[in-house]
Parts: C-alpha cells; sequence; structure tokens
C-alpha cells in the first residue's frame, strides 16, 4: 500500500505538489487527473524517486521510502513507465526488459520476461532494435513490458494511451485491465481522456495547481463543481 502524508513538491518558488495526503491499495485502479502543469507527473517523480520531496512523508507496504534511492523502492515494488516512452538505445526489446528486470527484481527470470513479451504483443518484436525498428503503439508496449519486468506491486502509468489511434488505444485499454487481475499488480494511471477514466478506474483523483481536490468514484468527482472550475479556468488561463 502506497501512503503519501502531506507530500510537497517545490521548485525554486513554485510548488508543484502542495500538501498531497493519499493512500492507494496495491489492487486499485485510480486514476490521476488534472489540467496540464497540475502536478501529477512531478507527484510521479516523487513516488518513484526522481525528485526529491520539500515536505511530507511517502510510504510503501509500511516502508518509510522518502530517502530510498529509486532502485531499492522499484524492489519494494514501485513501477513506472514514462510520457515519452525511454527504450534503452542500442539493446534488443528483450534485453531492455532483461535489463529492466534486473534493476527491479534483482534477478533475470526468462520464463517471465517470455510471458511479458506475450502478454503485450511483443514476442515477435523480441529480437528488434527497441529505440529504431518499434512503431508508436509497441513502444509504448514495451515502456509497461519493462515496468511490468520489474515485477511492480504498484504501477505509476504516465499517459501510456497518449497519441494512440482508436483501435490501438482500445486494444491498449483491454491490456491494462486484463494486467492488473493477471500480474496482480495495483495501477495509478495518468490520463486526459475522461471516456477512458471511466472505461478503467473505479476510483479517480484530481490534482490542480499541486493540491488534492477531488477523490471519489469516477462519476463524482466529474461531477464535482471544483473539478469543473478546475479545467475551465485552466482553459481560460
Ligand atoms: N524539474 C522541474 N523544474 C522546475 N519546474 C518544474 C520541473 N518539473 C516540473 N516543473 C513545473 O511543475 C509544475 C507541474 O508540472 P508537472 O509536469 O508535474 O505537471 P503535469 O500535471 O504532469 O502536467 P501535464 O499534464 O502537462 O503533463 C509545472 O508548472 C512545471 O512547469
Amino acid at each position: 500500500m502506497l501512503e503519501l502524508n502531506n507530500l510537497s513538491v517545490r521548485f525554486g518558488g513554485l510548488t508543484a505538489v502542495n500538501a498531497v495526503t493519499l493512500t492507494v491499495g496495491t489492487h486499485d485502479v485510480v486514476g490521476l487527473v488534472g489540467p496540464n502543469g497540475a502536478g501529477k507527473t512531478t507527484l510521479f517523480n516523487a513516488i518513484s524517486g526522481l525528485v526529491r520531496p520539500t515536505g511530507g512523508t511517502i510510504r510503501f507496504d509500511r516502508h518509510d521510502v522518502l530517502r530510498t534511492p529509486i532502485y531499492r523502492r522499484a524492489r519494494l515494488g514501485i513501477g513506472r513507465t514514462f510520457q515519452i516512452p525511454q527504450p534503452m538505445h542500442e539493446l534488443t526489446v528483450r534485453e531492455n526488459l532483461i535489463v529492466a528486470q534486473r534493476f527491479g527484481a534483482g534477478h533475470v527470470d526468462e520464463d517471465k520476461i517470455d510471458e511479458i513479451l506475450d502478454f503485450t504483443s511483443l514476442a515477435d518484436k523480441a529480437n528488434r532494435n527497441a529505440a529504431t525498428e518499434l512503431a508508436l503503439t509497441e513502444l509504448k508496449a514495451l515502456e509497461v513490458a519493462k515496468a511490468l519486468a520489474t515485477t511492480p506491486k504498484l504501477l505509476l502509468l504516465d499517459e501510456v494511451l497518449a497519441g494512440l489511434e482508436t483501435n490501438g488505444k482500445r486494444r491498449f485499454m483491454g491490456m491494462l485491465k486484463e494486467m492488473h487481475a493477471r500480474f496482480g499488480v495495483g495501477i495509478i494511471i495518468i490520463e486526459h481522456d475522461i471516456e477512458t477514466i471511466h472505461a478503467l478506474c473505479q476510483r479517480v483523483v484530481v490534482l490542480n495547481f499541486g493540491q488534492l481536490i477531488a477523490d471519489g468514484t469516477p462519476e463524482a468527482v466529474f461531477n464535482d463543481p471544483e473539478v469543473i472550475r478546475s479545467y475551465t479556468g485552466a482553459a481560460h488561463a
């Protein structure tokens, strides 16, 4: 279970994440939404260890991980993907998964890698160069595959569906739904498309100017006047 208490991240004078308190179970599928610049990616960076919070606490599975290095957080079970796919250059798809697994799980399990390649429909691309020989959907699938290879208990997905065309998006959503059940992994997904959030998540949390302004079912949250105002305000800004 992930427990954030009063978590803040400042960049100079800008408070990107402002006293966020949030609990997410490792069986939850939670949508993280909010206008551009609301602090969503910064929150992921703080949880996974890429930025150092300026206040508050982060606990995962009862461990205080506030100052825990990235690889140890990965080994505790915090996995993530990046908004812009980041394959390891010069390596094949399979080698990318091997490196990710060694980093996150501390060992290599070829059977598990085969299972992940099958699951993400990358088996026939396993020996391709990851950086130069994959289409966008495959690059996105590789982001998810790499994250799965770290054997996460909680997966932070940063706009994994962005830029996909309708069919690709539909297939990808099917995969995400199945992933939750098959790999027993909790998910927090940053996603701008409200229909996608409705289809995937039982719970949504909303950030606005770094603050958590709503937490509830998609129906309740998207009808919340403060949430609607945060979006229309951002559109006018
Ligand atoms: N490394 C950084 N240094 C300075 N400011 C930063 C840094 N990273 C993010 N910010 C600022 O922090 C705020 C939150 O950014 P963040 O990327 O977390 O928002 P977001 O909700 O993920 O936005 P989007 O939906 O556009 O991806 C923005 O004002 C951004 O410019």
